[in-house]
C-alpha cells in the first residue's frame, strides 16, 4: 500500500549529488522542488564557483572592508573558527588560493607541480587570524585584514545544507527522513521508531563495498576520504585534502575518517580536519574531545580500523 512506501528524491547540488528519503507523500514534486530551491539558495551563499555568491563577494573584498552576513553565514564561519582552533589549524577555510592552485577549486588541475615559490606566495594569503567576525546591534559582518585572501567552504557546505534541509522538511511536517549530500548523511526519526542503518564504505575507489554498518537516529555522519577525490600528477596521487601548514596535499596512511555528531555541519567540519591531522593526532583529539570517530588506515594494502569509545554505541556487530 502506497502510504507505507518511502520515496527517494534526488538531484544535483554543489558539484555533487543530493538524495532525500521520506515516507510517502502525495505532493512529491512540491517537496523535491522545495529541496532544490533551498539548496540553490545555499549554493548562492557558499559557492566559490559562482561569481555572485556571498563567498565570491567576500573573496573580492579589500582588506578591512566589512561585508554584511546573516545569522546562518555567521554560524558556518563560527564553526570553522572553532574547529580550526581545536585541530591546530588543520581546518582552514582561508586556503582558497591554495585549493585553487592544486586544482580543487575553480581553476583547472595543474600539469606540473606548483613551484615552492608559488606555494609560499599563496600561503602568505592564508590564515584564520586574518579573518574576523564582527557583531554589532544584532547585525553580523565579516572582514579580512590582508588583500587577496580567499575563503573556500567546500569542507563545510554539504553539512550546512543538510542541517538546513532538515529544518525545511520539519516545517513541511515531515518527521522521518534521511538526507545525503556528498559524504554527509543526516537521519531524523520520530521518537518511537527504530534507528536507521547506514553503511560506511570500504575506502577504495575500485568497488563499492561495505566496510561497517552503524545505526543512526537523530544524528549526522560525515566521511572524509583521500581515496575518491584525487588525481595523478607526475605519477603521484594528489589528494583534495591540503595541509594548511605545508601547503601540500596529504599523503599519510589515514585514508578515511567518519564522524558522528548532532549536527551535519559539525560532522562535516571535523572529518576532513581529523584526516589531515593523521592517525596519531586524530586519535588523541577524538579521545580528548569525546568525538564519535572511525579512523581507517591503509598499510600494505590492508585496512585497519580504529573506533573511538563514543562511536562504539552506533556500531552494528556483523
Ligand atoms: C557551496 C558549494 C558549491 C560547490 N560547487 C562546486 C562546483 O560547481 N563544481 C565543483 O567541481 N565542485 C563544487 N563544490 C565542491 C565539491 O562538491 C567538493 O568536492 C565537496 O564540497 C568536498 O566535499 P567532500 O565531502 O568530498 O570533502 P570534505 O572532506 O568535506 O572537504 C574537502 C574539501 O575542502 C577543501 N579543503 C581541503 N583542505 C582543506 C583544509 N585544510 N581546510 C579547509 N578546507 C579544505 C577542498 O576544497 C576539499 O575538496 C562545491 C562545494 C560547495 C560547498
Ligand atoms: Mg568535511
Amino acid at each position: 500500500n502506497e502510504e507505507k512506501k518511502s520515496i527517494k528524491l534526488k538531484g544535483k547540488t554543489m558539484g555533487t549529488y543530493w538524495q532525500v528519503k521520506i515516507p510517502y507523500v502525495p505532493n512529491q514534486l512540491h517537496i523535491k522542488n522545495l529541496i532544490q530551491r533551498k539548496l540553490d539558495e545555499d549554493e548562492k551563499l557558499l559557492s566559490s564557483w559562482k561569481k555572485n555568491s556571498l563567498v565570491s563577494k567576500f573573496n573580492k573584498l579589500k582588506k578591512n572592508q566589512l561585508l554584511a552576513i546573516d545569522k546562518k553565514f555567521f554560524k558556518i564561519i563560527s564553526i570553522a573558527l572553532k574547529i580550526n582552533k581545536k585541530t591546530y589549524g588543520k581546518l582552514d577555510i582561508t586556503i582558497g588560493n591554495l585549493i585553487n592552485i592544486w586544482g580543487f577549486g575553480n581553476q583547472k588541475k595543474p600539469h606540473n607541480y606548483p613551484s615552492i615559490n608559488k606555494i609560499k606566495q599563496v600561503m602568505a594569503l592564508t590564515g584564520m587570524k586574518h579573518l574576523s567576525l564582527i557583531s554589532n546591534a544584532n547585525k553580523h559582518y565579516i572582514k579580512k585584514n590582508i588583500d587577496g585572501m580567499k575563503i573556500n567552504l567546500s569542507t563545510l557546505g554539504e553539512g550546512f545544507a543538510a542541517d538546513h534541509l532538515s529544518s525545511v522538511l520539519k516545517k513541511e511536517g515531515i518527521e522521518n527522513y534521511t538526507i545525503s549530500i556528498g559524504g554527509t548523511v543526516l537521519v531524523k526519526i520520530k521518537n518511537k521508531e527504530n534507528s536507521k542503518i547506514i553503511a560506511i564504505q570500504k575506502p577504495t575507489d575500485k568497488i563499492q563495498s561495505i566496510h561497517l554498518l552503524i545505526h543512526l537516529k537523530n544524528k549526522s555522519i560525515s566521511t572524509a576520504g583521500t581515496y575518491r577525490n584525487y588525481y595523478y600528477l607526475k605519477g603521484k596521487k594528489i589528494s583534495h585534502l591540503i595541509d594548511p601548514k605545508t601547503g601540500m596535499p596529504v599523503t599519510h596512511n589515514l585514508i578515511s575518517v567518519s564522524v558522528i555528531s548532532s549536527t551535519a555541519l559539525e560532522a562535516d567540519g571535523w572529518d576532513s580536519a581529523l584526516l589531515i591531522l593523521g592517525f596519531k593526532k586524530a586519535k588523541i583529539l577524538a579521545l580528548r574531545e569525546n568525538l564519535a570517530v572511525c579512523l581507517i588506515t591503509k598499510k600494505n594494502n590492508t585496512f585497519s580500523t580504529w573506533i573511538s569509545p563514543c562511536f562504539k554505541k552506533f556500531l552494528i556487530n556483523t
